[in-house]
């Protein structure tokens, strides 16, 4: 799925009428209708007190259709227009009449605090102040009546957008926004659903496919691209019969310290669970017996120094190489990064201590191959590429930072991004169990794994953080997201792969 901007969307709409010949009202009525399904399949006529607030705009328009459509069935709506200008667009106009035709409602207009209806825990309340129309934060009773229906405790469901957020621009946090429990969005997904400092507001979401033209539509540039299971499969490569293991590379993996072996051995479980046909593991001495006890399937190197990582395997040539957990900071360590630098042109993967030491010593970053693969958190991206002020010029930083060394670079957290230069893909994969200890190692070995296994750079980034995703939920579903340990995604990953493999309908 693509995600667009306001803007996009809105010329989209524009198109679409134009080439359907069909009215912006007609439109309006189908979006709204594709709502009202949603609510009524869920509440099936359940006499709750619905509270319906609408805005001036088109997105009062479809809040004015669902309080049609819902009156029709029988539901129990009061409707509030949040009138806080004159300026109401045509749609909102007509629907406005249409509803009032009813002559069993009588929507309640709101010019200020003093029309602030109560509201109770137990209503459930429609939101439909402001959608992507929205060009300034929520002012004055506006805002406080946002802040009314936030404190209220009532179910929130928003309509397109929760109101006061903006689609693909920062929201000042201080500002007024619907914290909805639900959001009902048309076409597309939008930025802000993504990204940490908003995707609170937008609780849990469905896109409800409103039949934009889809010719226009994938014409348009994406902000992003929301990776789904059918682009997923679109970049697995099956295994052949006639194979071996020579078919599937090997990975070295460098990393470990005393006292953070652990990361290393869960690393290499994961590439071997994805799938690799060798892996061989280069650390400081102290590990040798841990890993060749705990992993019998990987092979070990060890450097000269006891508790530390040094210098880099003499005669050696993987088909990749992943570089960094566990591994400390120590002058040894960044010696061993900048010789494997300096003997590879293949892309490798960097990940946790190894991003650290890129951090410290920036004039590593031009030893990357291109099209390396780069995995940090937000701690260790912010040590990369210095403080952001927002989400969104975090976003383009990144996008900086990857065009200016032709890497990859992972923003990982609840959605993980994944940047390729100017394109970007976001993961909608996985759960807050996975908030624990090592799933970061284990995603790496999942990514190079497949970085050895012929699989571009950018495919391995986009198919392996899909999968860890993946990978997790079946561990969530086994086991409950207090109890995942990063091994668990690990193990779990043959069976994402069958999932992979599956049709939806079996
Ligand atoms: N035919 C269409 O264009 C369709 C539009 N749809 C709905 O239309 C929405 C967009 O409608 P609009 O463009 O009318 O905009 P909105 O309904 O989101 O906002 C209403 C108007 O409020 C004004 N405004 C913005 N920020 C404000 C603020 N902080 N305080 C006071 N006023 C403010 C703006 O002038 C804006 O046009 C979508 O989110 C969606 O819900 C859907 O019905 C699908 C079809
Ligand atoms: N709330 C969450 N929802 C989905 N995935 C998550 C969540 N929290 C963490 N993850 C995933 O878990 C991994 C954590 O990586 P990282 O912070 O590097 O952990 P560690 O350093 O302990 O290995 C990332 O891939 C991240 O996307
Ligand atoms: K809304």
């Amino acid at each position: 799925m693509r995600i667009l901007t306001a803007e996009q969307l809105s010329e989209a709409d524009k198109i679409s009428i134009k080439k359907q010949q069909i009215s912006s009202e007609e439109l309006m009525e189908k979006a709204a209708s594709l709502v009202f399904k949603e609510i009524h399949n869920r509440l099936q006529t359940a006499q709750i007190p619905i509270k319906i607030f609408c805005g001036i705009g088109n997105n009062g328009g479809d809040g004015l259709v669902v309080a049609r459509l819902l009156m029709e069935q029988a539901y129990s709506v009061e409707v509030f227009i949040v009138n806080y200008s004159d300026k109401r667009s045509e749609d909102f106009l007509s629907n406005f009449q249409k509803l009032k035709n009813l002559d069993r409602v009588r929507p309640v207009l709101i010019n200020s605090e003093t029309d602030f209806p109560e509201i109770k825990s137990g209503d459930f309340i429609i939101d439909a102040i402001f959608g992507i129309g929205l060009n300034r934060p929520a002012e004055g009773w506006v805002a406080k009546l946002i802040d009314r229906l936030n404190e209220s405790g009532a179910f929130k469901l928003s309509i397109d957008m929760p109101s006061g957020l903006f689609s693909d621009k920062p929201t000042d946090p201080d500002s007024s926004i619907i914290h909805a429990d639900f959001t009902l969005s048309f076409q597309t997904p939008k930025m802000s659903f993504f990204l940490p400092e908003s995707m609170d507001y937008v609780g849990d979401f469905q896109i409800l496919d409103i039949g934009l033209d889809k010719e226009y539509l994938a014409k348009l540039k994406p902000q992003a691209v929301l990776v789904s299971k059918g682009i997923a499969q679109s970049l697995y490569k099956p295994r052949r019969k006639n194979s071996h293991k020579g078919d599937y590379g090997h990975l070295l993996i460098s990393g470990g310290s005393y006292g953070k072996m652990g990361s290393v051995n869960l690393t290499a479980t994961a590439a071997l669970r994805t799938g690799c046909g060798l892996c061989t593991l280069y650390i400081p001495r102290c590990g040798y017996e841990i890993l060749q006890t705990n992993l019998p399937e990987a092979m070990v190197l060890t450097g000269d120094d006891q508790d530390f990582l040094s210098g880099y395997p003499e005669d050696f040539e993987p088909d990749g190489l992943c570089f960094g957990m566990g591994a400390g900071t120590s002058d040894k360590a960044k010696t061993a990064l900048e010789d494997m630098l300096k003997r590879t042109k293949k892309p490798v993967l960097v990940d946790a201590d190894g991003l650290n030491i890129l951090s410290e010593n920036k004039e590593l970053l031009k030893l990357l191959p291109e099209n390396s693969v780069l995995t940090p958190h937000p701690g260790e991206l912010k040590r990369l590429i210095g403080q952001w002020t927002d989400d969104f010029e975090k976003l383009e930083k990144v996008k900086k930072f990857s065009q200016k060394y032709k890497i990859i670079v992972l923003v990982k957290g609840a959605y993980t991004f994944i940047v390729n230069r100017e394109e970007v893909y976001i993961n909608n994969s996985g759960n807050p169990g996975m908030a624990t200890a090592g799933s970061g190692d284990v995603l790496s070995g999942v990514i190079a794994s497949l970085m050895v296994q012929g699989y571009s750079p950018l495919s391995a980034a986009v198919l392996g953080v899909y999968q860890h995703g993946v990978s997790g939920d079946i561990a969530a579903s086994e086991k409950g997201y207090e109890a995942i340990m990063a091994s668990d995604i690990a193990a779990n990953m043959g069976i994402a792969f069958l999932r992979l493999t599956e049709s939806d309908e079996a």
